[in-house]
């Protein structure tokens, strides 16, 4: 292989390794790339590559199927994976079709040497068409089934868009702008921890800009964050702005009589805990912090080093420990609010994950609503706007709990000013309304 195709041996490494091993993309990447030594240019273009044909993937398949004429599961995995980046660079970069597709023909001379002349005969055929041009070809018609359209246009699963189109109302066009949203690159955030480094402050030692909406957020322009000085030494995390505005909205609900005890029940990795940690420092507060996984609850320490905040590696079922004025509850859900940022998870999760997870959540709930002291306050929060992990779940724990509850407003505990919040007493954000992940939010006063 020429020196000037590893970005695309990178690219198909990585792609290979989600698909035949059931790799993350944003663990298995940077492995690749160190071991293929790309850096600067190369890696980014390796990196668009990777992340890019896997978002797309449902809409290249159909497209590449109709291409060779043959269902993608009848292409052995070399040549659909190497078929597949090959066609995300003729239909969706500024790579010259012809480039595209002698690289990719060179790519499978070396992965699938039998497949290489079918390999030039499907690329040739995706690029005599353009992708309106295919999509017009391989989508159903909208207007007969907009759902099964968007599905293949902007490639993601049909109970996917189903989903969305239910917890947006069934406003389609909306719809179709979150989808095209996960298809971007999205933006890196960080938290300045409050008290350690403001936004301004840790925004111009980033090259970043501060937020829109949480004070403590700053938005990079990309890159990776992780050699901050800011980060390295704690007094910042990479956070998505609406996971820190709803750990805000737990510490800023209102609340009557004590607020020193307060728990994150869900903590791992530990990205809401140390927001929360840093606030209950300045407050005078304690936090506790469980998390079940023995891996996590450590990375969950490492996380809240210097705070107020004790770490329990413990189900958050049972064995609370104590009465808490404040609560977070930020439960294991499907995580399709944050599919801009796992590019592979649309095409992994599956509607049968949802019964074991609602019940969990609806049990990690309960037992939250039950610990929490009359009067405390419960967050509880999803990176998913699948109504049956958010609405579904707070109203039958709520009912089920055994314990008086009531809805607190969430609207006017978030940032003043902010759009798009809907009638509440629930809140959804949204990667299309907000520019962060699609975070669920409910406050619950237990009685
Ligand atoms: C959505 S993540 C929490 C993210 C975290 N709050 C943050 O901001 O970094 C959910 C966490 O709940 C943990 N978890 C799952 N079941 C649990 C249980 N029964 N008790 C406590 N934690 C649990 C998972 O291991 C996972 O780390």
């Amino acid at each position: 292989m020429r020196v000037t195709d590893y970005p695309r041996r990178a690219a198909y490494e990585a792609v290979a390794a989600v698909h035949r091993d059931g790799a993350y993309a944003n663990l298995v990447l940077p492995h690749v790339l160190r071991d293929l030594r790309l850096h600067g240019r190369d890696a980014a273009f390796a990196t668009e590559l990777t992340y890019g044909t896997l978002r797309h993937q449902g809409t290249l398949d159909a497209i590449v199927g109709a291409a060779a004429n043959r269902d993608m599961t009848r292409i052995d995995p070399p040549a659909r994976d190497a078929l597949r980046l090959g066609a995300y660079q003729v239909l969706h970069t500024r790579v010259p079709a012809h480039a595209a597709v002698s690289a990719t023909v060179d790519l499978v001379r070396s992965v699938a040497p039998g497949a290489t002349g079918f390999a030039n005969a499907v690329l040739r055929e995706v690029a005599a068409h353009d992708l309106d041009a295919w999509i017009a070809r391989v989508a159903p018609p909208y207007d007969q089934d907009p759902v099964a359209h968007l599905a293949v246009s902007d490639s993601h699963p049909q109970w996917i868009v189903r989903a969305f189109a239910e917890a947006l109302g069934g406003d389609l066009d909306e719809v179709t702008r979150l989808l095209i949203e996960d298809n971007q690159r999205p933006p890196v955030h960080l938290c300045a921890r409050p008290g350690r480094i403001d936004a301004v402050e840790l925004a111009d030692q980033a090259g970043g800009a501060p937020g829109a909406f949480s004070p403590y957020a700053v938005y990079l322009p990309g890159g990776a964050p992780g050699d901050l000085p800011a980060i390295l030494d704690g007094r910042a995390h990479v956070q998505d702005e609406g996971s820190q505005l709803v750990a805000l909205a737990l510490a800023d609900a209102p609340l009557d009589g004590t607020d020193e005890r307060w728990l994150d029940l869900c903590a791992g990795p530990g990205g809401k805990a140390g927001l929360l940690g840093a606030i209950a420092a300045e407050r005078g507060a304690h936090l506790t912090a469980i998390e079940v996984a023995e891996h996590r609850a450590r990375l969950v320490e490492q996380a809240v080093r210097g705070l107020p905040v004790t770490v329990l590696h413990q189900d958050g079922r049972s064995d609370l420990p104590g009465e808490f004025d404040r609560i977070l509850v930020d439960a294991p859900c499907t995580g399709l609010g944050s599919l801009r940022r796992r590019p592979e998870a649309r095409w992994r999760r599956q509607p049968s994950d949802l019964p074991p997870l609602t019940r969990l959540q609806r049990e990690l709930l309960t037992a939250a609503l039950r610990a929490a002291r009359p009067g405390g306050v419960v967050a509880y929060v999803t990176c998913s706007p699948h109504l049956v992990e958010t609405q579904v779940t707070v109203t039958e724990a709520a009912r089920r709990s055994g314990v008086a509850v009531d809805f607190v407003d969430a609207r006017p505990v978030l940032p003043a000013g902010m759009p798009g919040l809907g009638s509440g007493p629930t809140v959804q954000l949204w990667p299309h309304r907000h520019g962060t992940d699609a975070m669920f939010l409910a406050l619950l006063r237990r009685g």
